[in-house]
């Protein structure tokens, strides 16, 4: 029967110290916690700011265009691809007796990124150029012609009204570590220990690189590069094979012995074909035969065992002064734990619907073979839409690519199965350019930023939690807990 205790609390609330100081406790809380909700949030209209690198491959250049949220600018801030152009023409080494043309063959890109850029961010936004194998082996070719296609290029890019940081050619180590990267970063996976291999397969060089608990880089400094990326050490192995892209390794298979008739091509085709386009690269021109005609028939007899052997003969695994190699004396550790395999790895299989690797590796290789043998003219009418120069090729393609995963690298059909082919990670392609663009805006901090004390979701959540409770509080302060008694209790 107590007038002025807790009953009364459910009496008449209003006239309580208790109910007042939780309504007042609880009005600030939420306002302090909305309030600083509001100033760690986002601005509601985000800036960005943007990056611009252009793949100069050896069959094809591509622009990709980069955006990041301006006010993220401690590091954490999530790098997007935003756009891509591909252009027109051959990759710009093709250009090497008209350098000029290289140059010029840049220019609609360049305009399309005028457009996707606000222009309000144009001089800020750095614009770099990679060169990757084309460039390497007109180098090694012809040097003068190399730095001719260079100053073209260049001149063209210095008009357009981003900050040109330069045109240069990658090595292959900066291109199979950057595909690492660019993976691992849109994987999100820079964070954590496991991280993702990177196998990128090109016209002209193909790269493979990955964390291996056995490789300390001791055996083979030249395949060690050691990152410091988030808080986390990673040394990684990388190895890029020139003359191992996809296009580089027909013309060495072609120059080989009774090349002429040629079971990774299918029945029924027949071109001909010129020696002297067959010869012109540092890649085969030690193969050229002495005297050897002009032009060649090109005869398809679609065998994927035979065209297996063949691919196998452009590799040597006789030497190895390591432990353990891959191919042709090259140190490679023990492979480990997932892959990505992007670019023309995954234009080849994702053409040939063997994408799928929880398929066993065997069942591939039967599907490939029934491909192979399937004469020409069907091929032509089951693909009508595709390029003649590529719909030739994917037998090869797809048959060079399985022996360089399996005789090359020692894929098993176990490991086989932990492969992703794949050209995007979250609306970002996959390849070098990325990795190369994150590493010269030092866009990785080698420390782990510093998060805000609760990630901003668990901020939230944390005010919502709090200001729940004491509303509940607060309600119930004004509502007893147990139904209000109509009488006085009946003390029995
Ligand atoms: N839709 C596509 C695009 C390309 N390709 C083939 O894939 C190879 C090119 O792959 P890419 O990654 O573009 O090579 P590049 O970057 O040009 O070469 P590199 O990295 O060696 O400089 C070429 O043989 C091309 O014919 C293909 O089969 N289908
Ligand atoms: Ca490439």
């Amino acid at each position: 029967n107590d007038q002025t205790g807790l009953y009364s609390v459910f009496r008449n609330p209003w006239h309580t110290p208790l109910t007042i100081f939780i309504a007042v406790v609880g009005v600030i809380a939420i306002v302090a916690l909305v309030t600083v909700a509001v100033l760690q949030n986002k601005p509601l209209i985000p800036k960005y700011k943007y990056g611009i690198v252009l793949d100069a491959g050896s069959s094809h250049t591509a622009m990709y265009i980069y955006e990041w949220p301006a006010e993220k600018d401690n590091n954490t801030g999530r790098v997007e691809q935003t756009h891509s152009c591909k252009v027109k023409g051959p990759g710009i080494s093709s250009y090497a007796s008209d350098p000029k043309k290289a140059g010029q063959s840049l220019q609609v890109c360049m305009k399309e990124a005028e457009r996707f850029v606000p222009s309000e961010r144009h001089e800020e936004t750095p614009l770099y150029l990679g060169a990757t194998a084309g460039m390497r082996l007109l180098n090694i070719e012809n040097s003068t012609a190399s730095d001719q296609v260079f100053q073209a290029v260049s001149e063209s890019l210095q008009k357009s009204p981003f900050s040109f940081q330069g045109a240069r050619i990658l090595s292959g180590q900066e291109e199979g570590a950057f595909g690492w990267v660019t993976v691992n970063y849109l994987d999100d996976r820079l964070k954590q220990v496991c991280t993702t291999g990177a196998l990128d397969l090109g016209g002209a060089s193909t790269q493979i690189s990955f964390v291996s608990d056995a490789f300390d880089g001791s055996e083979s400094p030249n395949n060690s590069v050691n990152f410091r990326l988030y808080g986390n050490d990673y040394n990684l192995y990388t190895h890029s094979f020139l003359c191992y892209g996809k296009d580089q390794v027909l013309r060495m298979a072609l120059s080989g012995p009774g090349s002429i008739s040629d079971p990774c091509f299918h029945n029924g085709y027949s071109e001909s074909k010129n020696y002297m386009t067959l010869y012109n690269s540092p890649c085969v021109s030690k193969r050229k035969p002495v005297s050897s005609p002009a032009d060649f028939t090109h005869v398809g007899k679609g065998n994927f065992y035979q065209c297996q052997e063949l691919v196998k003969s452009v590799f040597d695994f006789t030497q190895c002064k390591y432990t353990q190699c891959s191919f042709n004396g090259v140190y490679q550790p023990t492979l480990q734990g997932p892959f990505g395999a992007f670019s023309a790895y995954y234009f080849v299989m994702n053409f040939l619907n063997l994408t799928d690797t929880s398929v066993p590796l065997q069942s591939v290789k039967e599907a490939l073979a029934r491909y192979c043998s399937t004469p020409w003219e069907t091929i032509k009418k089951q693909h009508p839409g595709i390029k003649l120069k590529y719909l030739a090729e994917y037998c090869f393609s797809g048959t060079y690519i399985l022996t360089l995963l399996t005789e090359g690298y020692n894929f098993t059909s176990e490991t086989f199965s932990k492969i992703r082919f794949i050209k995007q990670i979250k609306g970002s392609d996959a390849g070098w350019t990325l990795g190369y663009m994150l590493n010269l805006t030092n866009m990785i901090p080698a420390e782990a930023p510093d998060t805000p004390l609760l990630p901003h979701a668990g901020y939230v959540s944390v005010i919502t939690v709090i200001a729940l409770v004491l509303f509940l509080l607060f309600v119930l302060s004004l509502r007893p807990l147990w139904p209000r008694c109509s009488q006085k209790p009946q003390i029995v």
